[in-house]
């Protein structure tokens, strides 16, 4: 196929299980977080890929099915950032003790997941997950050119990360 008579599409799958309800708190500074709390946190995928000449990229359940089985592996837990600049992170047997500032927090390792961002805001979550999708679905293999995941932790607000075929 020519440059000139490729037909590229843009899908958008937002679909309303593309979710996560997890824990988190927002690290500000080196002495100001915000108290541990939760979202559904919402998934969004958009994906620039071709069409072929039966008028098909992919069938988008493929990107789907790869989202929804990437919010599971992050749903119904709590969310450490263990590449925060402000954490110091340990396992105590089967507690994680997390030394912030002045306090130090523990969490049940079971119910914990350390993920290797620097804070659990929806931007550092949407470069986790955009990571996780090219490790997935490599763009060579499916022939993606570009692709953003959104992580919204609520109406009104999001934060995205964007992957784009080198020229
Ligand atoms: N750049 C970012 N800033 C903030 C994030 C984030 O992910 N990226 N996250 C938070 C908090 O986690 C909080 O849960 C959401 O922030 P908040 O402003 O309190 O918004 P609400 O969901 O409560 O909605 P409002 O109706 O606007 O109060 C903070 N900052």
């Amino acid at each position: 196929m020519t440059q000139t008579n490729r037909r590229l599409t843009h899908l958008v799958l937002a679909k309303e299980y593309m979710k996560f309800s997890a824990a988190h708190f927002t690290i500000f500074s080196v002495t100001e977080r915000e108290r541990l709390h939760g979202h559904n946190f919402q998934v969004s995928l958009e994906l620039t890929l071709p069409v072929g000449n039966d008028g098909l990229s992919h069938s988008y359940r493929l990107f789907k099915d790869q989202a929804r089985a990437l919010c599971e592996t992050l749903d119904e837990y709590c969310l450490l950032p263990n590449h925060s600049p402000y954490l110091d992170i340990h396992q105590n047997n089967n507690e994680y003790h997390v030394k912030f500032h002045n306090e130090t927090l523990r969490f049940p390792v079971s119910d914990t997941l350390l993920l290797p961002i620097k804070n659990t805001s929806v931007e550092e979550l949407s470069f986790y997950l955009l990571e996780q999708i090219i490790r997935a679905l490599p763009p060579v293999k499916y022939g993606i050119e570009h692709v953003t995941v959104s992580v919204s932790s609520g109406a009104g607000q999001s934060g995205s990360s964007s992957w784009k075929k080198e020229e």
